[in-house]
């Protein structure tokens, strides 16, 4: 039997008098790569913070393996004055690690993020997908036991996101236990082996076997500055993400056509198109 890391028995959260959570039952295993869906405010950033130990159970217990290392990245990382350097030297330092060590590793970590230039400027003066390569980074220094992701890629560009799944894959086949809150069906395919659903406060198992064979196409348009997307249309993305005036979207194949002709009537221009099938 895999090595049981952490169990949540019969958990429920509650902030105030608003039940988020409610009698949840979930094991987390050595081999786990588990991803956690649901609409928005369905309480998934809530539940990787209560298997993290990192939030306040209301009834219910969590056990969980002695000496575990959980590293979690946030959703939103804090906009704080120190440098990628100094913050990450830091916590290598408190992590246990000899200074050559970190150094030593932390190079490694901004090659392989394409984050040597960014060193030195204050995180508070980075981008969001800057950061959010920080945050992992930090994560990854000493690799944990279980890695707890909060929307991974949001933030990220594709070169980032292409890279960040590579090494969560790496991650997990060295034996590092992964949980994800995420959005993208496309992301829980290539990352995740179970997924469960948060719907009104219970966690329900999905079927994967569909999702696996879903294809998606990246789209890249320009448009003459930044405009909402219309809702009807909105259900059809996976995902979408503005970065000045270019969109970016991911689209389920068989919902490709419908999207492209939409946005060409709406004065979009396409730039890029390529198959997502990995
Ligand atoms: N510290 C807090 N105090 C009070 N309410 C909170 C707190 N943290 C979260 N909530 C509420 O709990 C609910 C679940 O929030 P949570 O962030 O876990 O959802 P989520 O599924 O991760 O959402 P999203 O997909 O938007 O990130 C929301 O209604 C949120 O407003």
């Amino acid at each position: 039997m895999d090595t049981i890391l952490i169990s949540l028995h019969s958990i429920s959260k509650y902030f105030g008098k608003k039940l988020i959570l409610n009698d949840i039952n979930l094991t987390i295993t050595k081999k786990s790569a588990l991803a956690l869906m649901g609409p928005n405010g369905s309480g998934k950033s809530t539940l990787l913070k209560l298997i993290g130990g990192l939030s306040k159970i209301s009834s219910g217990s969590r056990d969980s393996a002695p000496q575990l290392k959980i590293a979690y990245i946030p959703e939103n990382f804090p906009k704080i004055d120190l440098t990628p350097e100094e913050f990450i030297n830091s916590t290598g330092l408190i992590g246990g690690l000899a200074p050559k060590q970190v150094t030593t590793r932390m190079t490694e970590l901004f090659q392989a993020f394409q984050m040597e230039d960014m060193g030195a400027v204050p995180i508070k003066h980075l981008s969001k997908g800057t950061i959010q390569k920080v945050a992992v980074i930090q994560a990854l220094l000493t690799p944990p036991d279980v890695l707890l992701l909060d929307e991974p890629l949001s933030g990220q560009d594709i070169q980032a996101q292409k890279l960040f799944i590579r090494m969560v894959q790496k991650l997990h086949q060295q034996g590092v236990a992964t949980i994800m809150s995420c959005h993208e069906r496309f992301l829980v395919k290539q990352l995740a082996h179970s997924a469960y659903e948060l719907l009104d406060h219970q966690l329900i198992p999905m079927d994967l076997s569909g999702l696996k064979e879903i294809k998606y196409d990246l789209m890249i348009f320009e448009a003459l500055a930044k405009s909402a997307i219309d809702p009807a249309l909105q259900t059809l993305i996976e995902q979408a993400e503005w970065d000045h005036n270019r969109l970016k979207l991911i689209v389920p194949r068989d919902q490709s056509d419908v999207v492209l002709k939409e946005l060409l009537k709406q004065e979009f221009k396409l730039r890029t198109m390529e198959g997502i099938s990995q």
